[in-house]
Formats: C-alpha cells, structure tokens, sequence
C-alpha cells in the first residue's frame, strides 16, 4: 500500500514555500558566480548519460527540503513496493512491474505469489523466434514471398513507444520498414497501405485491451485489404498477429492463438514498450537490439533501487519537476531532442506524463488543493528554435526544459553535427544568462545607432535570461541510452505522482469521451433525435445536413 499522505500538509511543503520565494530573487548566473564547482556538484552520471542539473534554478537547500519532502511522502517505500509486485494501482487492483521486463536480474518477481519471470522470458524467446524468422525470410507470405513491411496497427501505448523507439533507433535499421496506423481516421490506414504490397506485409495488432475502437477499425480495415489481394481466409494466419493480454477477443477476431504474443494486466499501456508491444523493434532493429534497449532500462532501475537520493538521476529529475510546478509556478515542461531521430519523444512522454499525472483526485479521493502534473510539450531542436524558442526566451511564461543530444552522430556528413550541438549550448546558455540593457546598449553603440534608436529599440533586444534547462548528453544515440533514458523519465513520473499522493498508472479520465463517442456515432449515420445540449446538437446537424443523413 502506498502512504496517502498530503504532501502541502508536510512540513518540508512550508518550507519549500518559503525558500521558493527567495530563489526567486535569485538569478541563475549568480548561483554560478557564487561557486565555480556548481556544474561539478550537479552533474549526475549513469553509464554514458551525463545530466547536467546545474542550470537549474535551485540550491542545496531547497533539494535537501525536497528530500525531506520526499521522506515524508514515502517515496523509497513507494518504488520498493512498485519493484516488488505490489497493487500499488489500487483503482485496478493491478501490480505495477514494467520493470520486470526488463529484469536481467536473478531476482524472482511475484504477482499474487507467483513468480512472472519464467512467463516473460517464454514471451521473449517467441518474439526472438518470430522476429529472426521475419528478418532471415524463413517466414513467408501466402504466396511465398518473404516480409517486406511491417504495419503495427495499435493506438497510446500500444503505438506511441514502438513508434518513438523505431524512428530514434534509424540508424539500426534492418532491411524491414516498420509502419504505424494508429489515428481512426481512416487517411492514417489509407495513406500507409498505399504503397504496399499485401503479398509482402505483416500485420501486428498490439492492443491491451483488443477492443479499442481505433485499433480494431484499422485492424477490420487492414484484414479487408489483405482479403482484397489473391488472399483468402486461410492466409490470415500468415500475414496477422497480434500483441495483446485478451485471448478471447483476439480469437474472435480471428487471429490464430498461435499468432499471439502476451502481455500481462500489470503492464500499463503507456509503458508497455517493453513488453511483446515492441514486437515491431524485435523485427526492424533486430531482436539484440530489442534485447540492448531492455538491458539499457534495466540499468536505470537498479540505479532507481539503490542510489540514493543525492545521487539519484530519477529522483533529481522528479524533484526539479515538483520544484518548479509547485513552488515557482511552471504550467509547463519543454522535452527538446537535439536529435530529428527523437522527433517523437515529446509526444510520447505527453501520454506517458499526462495520462499518469494529469489527475486532481488523490489516493484519498479528495480533490488535490495543490498543481499535479504539467503539460509536458516539445520538438526538435534546432527546428523549435524558429518556432516557440522566442516565447521561451523573452515570452511571460516560465518553462523549464530538458535538452537531449549526443556527442557524436551516426551521420559523418559535413559538420552538421558541430553545429547542431552548438546550438543544443547556445541556447541553454542564452536561456541561463539573457542579454542585459547595458550589454545590448553597448552593443548597438558599438555598431553605430544614434542614441534615439537605441532608447527606442533596446528593450526588445533584452533576454532576462534565468530560464532553467537540465542538459542530458549522451556519446552516440543508442539502444542501451535510449532505453535509460526513457526509463529515467518514466521513474521521474512515477516518483512524481507518488508526491503528488495519486494513483499514476490508472487513466479514468479517457473512458468518459469513449463512452460519449459510441452514443453519436449511430446519431451521425442512423439519425434520429438528438438529446445533446444545444451546441453539440447544433454541430451533429450540421454534419448530417452536409453528409445527407436525414434527421
Ligand atoms: O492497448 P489498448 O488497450 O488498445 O489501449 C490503447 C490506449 O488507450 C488508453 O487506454 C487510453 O487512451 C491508453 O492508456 C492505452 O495506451
């Protein structure tokens, strides 16, 4: 059982009110004038990561009233009841161990007393088999040729982490490509079949559940356009498999139970990347990669177990979280990847952030009188630079962001890679130390403005600076550092609703616009009458008058 404690009812909470108001007089370029081994004593290693948290507006005091805060909230027994196989999603009544996937370790995991470890592997060892035979073509299509294209049909969790990992990890690459339909609008399906061959594609249709309506719209949609070629019925079992815990629904569907790759009610959706879910990995990196990915996460939840909290990467990166949301009024955090590979790293952790922390009832059940989780946002670096970078830089809001790069590059072409990387510094520094009045007078006097031009346009040209960034720089993007890294961030989450005293790893708040969905889908193309308030009702009429449905 996780303690229920409230954290604003904590002591440490008053004094973290009050040591924010004094930081907040602080400026981040005193913080390093004040001690020239601030990177040093800031920065955190784990293998080849390195988390620069040293342009964080922060003191040791304030994370040593973290800790505390983190002592009274019960986050060390919180993680050993997570690692242990407690239901610690209580509104479930489900174990949380997406850590076990990944445990490399001879420690044995129970689930209501029984070990899980020996079913995981038998999980892996199906999906190696099935993925070397895809990648060798042992595995042939219904008329003998061998997998070109793999489609995984799969929406939140069962789509967003294959879908980051598969396009971050490009330069591992086999000869296979990887699609992924995820969107009910039927242009995702269209578009992404267009141009392959049925004779050649494999369908792998990753839902928990396996009665999401995107998913199985698209997995209903895929099946007909596969029937569409020279197929038949009896050629399914070629060319369909699925990822799911739902035996039973994914008979129904028709999907031979041989086909199928388990998971269990203890992975949460968002994530589940681990599990069979990143079967589509397994085949288009290649299962050793798969296998790197797993043990790169694994790697960071040993170090979650047993450094502690100084020295804790997860634990830092969810103190500054509570640091900034609770205390200095952040709304929001910025994931900013210096590398166009992670282009979809930002969306991933939006699911995995929001729909964990995005609630305002505690384990209690009393509504929260405090800010939970942020709106967590990004792009790439350096295309967000001409895009949002200028709110960031001169902009009222206050957002703190983490920049993500790599040292070196699997692209050796030219020097984008110097000037990609310089950009990655130049703006967490320009973020840190802004541009004062006296600098950009100086500057516009040395270049020649009259002294009318600089009093009209100075102003525009000062940055405040003191925006906090946390760098994260690893040496080559890789598999293992990818897996530590989202698992870093995952743990950041975790750590972070168990402060915020709520259930991260349920998601009620989806179930309400599913539910209403199913009441207007027959109301769009049955007709009938509409018992929906005025504006909802108005915009069904407008889209049966356009469509011809008659009311
Ligand atoms: O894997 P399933 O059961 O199709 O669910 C897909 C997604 O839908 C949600 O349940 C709600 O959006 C997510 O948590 C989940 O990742």
């Amino acid at each position: 059982m996780l303690k229920r404690i409230d954290p604003s009812q904590t002591k440490a909470w008053t004094q973290l009110e009050s040591k924010a108001r004094e930081m907040r007089e602080k400026h981040l370029k005193d913080l390093f004038a004040e001690d020239p081994n601030r990177f040093e004593k800031m920065k955190r290693e784990h293998k080849d990561l390195l988390f620069d948290f040293s342009k964080n507006l922060i003191d040791a005091e304030s994370l040593e009233l973290l800790e505390e805060l983190f002592s009274e909230c019960g986050v060390k027994e919180g993680i050993q009841a997570m690692l242990s196989g407690e239901k610690i999603n209580e509104t479930e009544g489900r174990a949380v161990l997406h850590t076990a996937l990944r445990n490399f370790s001879d420690e044995e995991i129970l689930v209501d007393g029984q070990s899980v470890n020996e079913d995981i592997e038998k999980v892996l060892e199906q999906m190696q088999d099935f993925s070397d035979l895809i990648i060798s073509g042992n595995w042939k299509g219904y008329s003998g040729k061998t997998i070109k294209h793999i489609v995984n049909i799969g929406i939140g969790g069962s789509d967003l982490g294959p879908l980051m990992v598969y396009e971050a990890l490009k330069p591992y690459h086999n000869h296979l490509r990887c699609h992924y339909v995820s969107n009910v609008d039927g242009a995702h399906i269209n578009e992404t079949l267009k141009d392959l061959d049925p004779e050649q594609t494999l369908f792998i249709i990753a839902s928990k559940t396996f009665t999401t309506q995107e998913t199985m719209t698209n997995a209903r949609s895929a099946r007909e356009w596969f029937l569409r070629s020279n197929a038949s019925e009896n050629d399914i079992a070629k060319h369909f498999v699925a990822v799911s815990t739902n035996r039973e629904k994914v008979i129904d569907f028709g999907i031979d139970p041989t086909n199928m790759f388990v998971f269990w009610d203890w992975v949460g959706g968002r994530y589940s990347v681990w599990s069979a879910i990143g079967l589509s990995l397994a085949c288009g990196l290649g299962y050793k990669n798969f296998e790197k990915f797993l043990r790169g996460a694994h790697s960071m939840d040993r170090h979650l177990a047993e450094a502690d909290f100084k020295n804790n990467i997860p634990m830092q990166m969810a103190a500054l979280g509570i640091w900034y949301v609770n205390f200095m009024g952040a709304e929001s955090e910025a994931i900013i990847p210096y590398d166009q590979n992670m282009h979809r790293f930002a969306a991933y952790f939006q699911q995995g952030n929001m729909e964990s922390n995005g609630k305002y009832i505690d384990r209690n059940g009393q509504k929260v009188s405090y800010a939970t989780g942020p709106i967590i946002w990004g792009e790439p670096g350096t295309n967000g630079q001409h895009a949002f970078f200028q709110l960031m830089h001169q902009g009222t809001r206050f957002i703190p962001a983490d920049f993500i790069g790599f040292a070196e590059s699997h692209y050796t072409m030219g020097d984008h890679h110097l000037k990609l990387l310089s950009n990655f510094l130049a703006q967490t520094e320009a973020l840190m130390i802004g541009k004062t009045k006296e600098e950009v007078e100086a500057e516009m006097k040395a270049k020649g403005s009259s002294e009318e031009e600089i009093a009209k346009i100075a102003p525009y040209r000062v940055f405040e600076g003191n925006r906090p960034t946390t760098s994260i720089l690893g040496q080559k993007s890789d598999p293992e550092s990818l897996g530590a890294l989202i698992a870093a961030y995952e743990h950041k989450i975790f750590i972070q609703g168990l402060v915020w005293n709520i259930y991260s790893f349920d998601q009620w708040g989806v179930e309400l616009g599913k539910a209403l969905a199913n009441t207007i889908l027959p109301l769009l193309s049955e007709g009938g009458e509409i018992d929906k308030d005025a504006s909802t009702k108005g915009l069904i009429t407008y889209i049966r008058n356009r469509r011809g449905i008659k009311g």
